[in-house]
């Protein structure tokens, strides 16, 4: 007989409104997904608003579905609004410094050993967009063999390297040198490899992007793996997670892709947890500060979601959250601190449940322990008993 299985859905970027202490990070103003929906005159999302996006956010229009879902929303203890900081509270892992940032680029204490270990110099060393440094650096790249490095608003150290220049293989290889130097007082959260193609004028990132993550501590996901249940990660869960508590990892190319993934996991595994991170809606639209292109990637998601649905056998349960905003109205093109949906479904779980406003993405985390049977986290508040029923 099958198990309990969880998918868990985390949609990259899509906050819902400031948080509380929005004003600390300058994001007052920020709704992600509310100012998509003005933007295109309404955000067409039918299957979200079932499970009760709608009672979160305004989408635009008025309600017409009816809901059928469990739906909250969560604010991050955490101090910062990044991926890793997001992925790592839902799993019960609260970071309370700040992980460093290098608004004036990376010191060279860093950069010398790391020229010498690859044995090359570097380009750039700044905060800057990863599209707009191509424009800018991306030829000099090519003519020299000189890896681009730079940074962001967040607590990352990306590498870009054209895949004729440096293959990726060797860009990994360089992630991981980086991710060594980078430790203590310089540990950032993530050293990300960004292989771009194409020629001068038209480059195009890849999707060989790798995220090389700091381990924070022990995680539910731990918990799971080593009391036996599988654990699948989908697109980047595996590299966030630096693969601690992950079985399986499965890297997809976009959103449709990972939707697939996600479908054909939830056809086949018999129990555990499939976790997936769609992260279009953040790179290619949030970053970019593109409302029109970002809302219709959601849409676009919520074209798939009956596919998703119907993977559901009856024991199943549905989490759809997302781990920071990146509201593409707001100035500037960095992450926003925002409350997230948190949106439960299931064909045994009760329906039309208010869990109102949460104060910790754990409680992701603390219901996933309670529901596997696995210890629970330090932080976080189960939800599992006011959605079981
Ligand atoms: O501008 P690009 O290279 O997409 O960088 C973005 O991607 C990084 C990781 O998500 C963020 O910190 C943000 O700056
Ligand atoms: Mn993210
Ligand atoms: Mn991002």
């Amino acid at each position: 007989m099958a198990g309990l299985r969880w998918i868990w859905i985390v949609l990259d970027s899509c906050g819902i409104g400031a948080a509380p202490d929005a004003d600390r990070y300058g994001d007052e103003a920020a709704n992600t997904l509310g100012h998509i929906a003005q933007a295109v005159g309404g955000l067409r999302v039918p299957h979200l608003e079932r499970l009760g996006l709608g009672c979160l956010v305004d989408l635009g229009h008025p309600a017409d579905q009816e809901v059928v879902g469990c739906y909250g929303k969560m604010r991050e203890r955490s101090v910062g609004k990044d991926t890793t900081n997001g992925h790592w509270e839902f799993v019960g892992v609260v970071l309370d410094r700040p992980l460093p940032v290098y608004p004036h680029g990376f010191p060279r204490e860093i950069i010398d050993p790391f020229e010498q270990a690859i044995g090359r110099k570097i380009l750039g060393n700044r905060p800057a967009s990863g599209t707009e440094i191509l424009k800018e650096l991306g030829e000099e790249h090519v003519r020299t063999g000189r890896p681009i490095v730079y940074t962001s608003g967040d607590s990352v150290f990306q590498i870009a390297a054209h895949e004729e220049v440096i293959p990726p293989e060797e860009l990994y290889h360089m992630c991981e040198v980086a991710r060594g130097l980078l430790q203590g007082e310089h540990g950032v959260g993530r050293v990300i490899a960004r292989p771009f193609v194409g020629q001068n004028g038209r480059y195009v990132r890849t999707d060989r992007r790798r995220d090389y993550s700091l381990r924070f501590g022990r995680t539910v996901l731990d918990e799971l793996h080593d009391a036996g249940w599988p654990v699948v990660g989908i697109g980047k869960i595996h590299d966030i997670y630096g693969g601690a508590g992950i079985g399986e990892a499965v890297h997809t190319e976009d959103n449709m892709d990972g939707v697939d993934r996600i479908v054909q996991w939830g056809r086949r595994l018999d129990q555990g947890l499939i976790y997936g991170n769609l992260v279009d809606f953040d790179s290619l639209y949030g970053h970019r500060n593109d409302p029109i292109g970002f809302a219709r990637a959601v849409e676009a998601f919520d074209r798939r979601m009956p596919e998703i649905l119907d993977a559901l056998r009856y024991d199943d349960v549905l989490i759809i959250t997302a781990d920071h905003g990146c509201d593409p109205t707001t100035p500037g093109t960095d992450h926003t601190r925002e409350w997230v949906p948190l949106l439960v479904w299931g064909p045994r779980l009760k329906t039309g449940v208010d869990l109102g406003a949460r104060d910790t993405f754990a409680d992701i985390g603390a219901t996933l322990a309670e529901a596997f049977g696995v210890p629970a986290p330090q932080v976080g508040m189960s939800f599992w008993k006011e959605v079981r029923g």
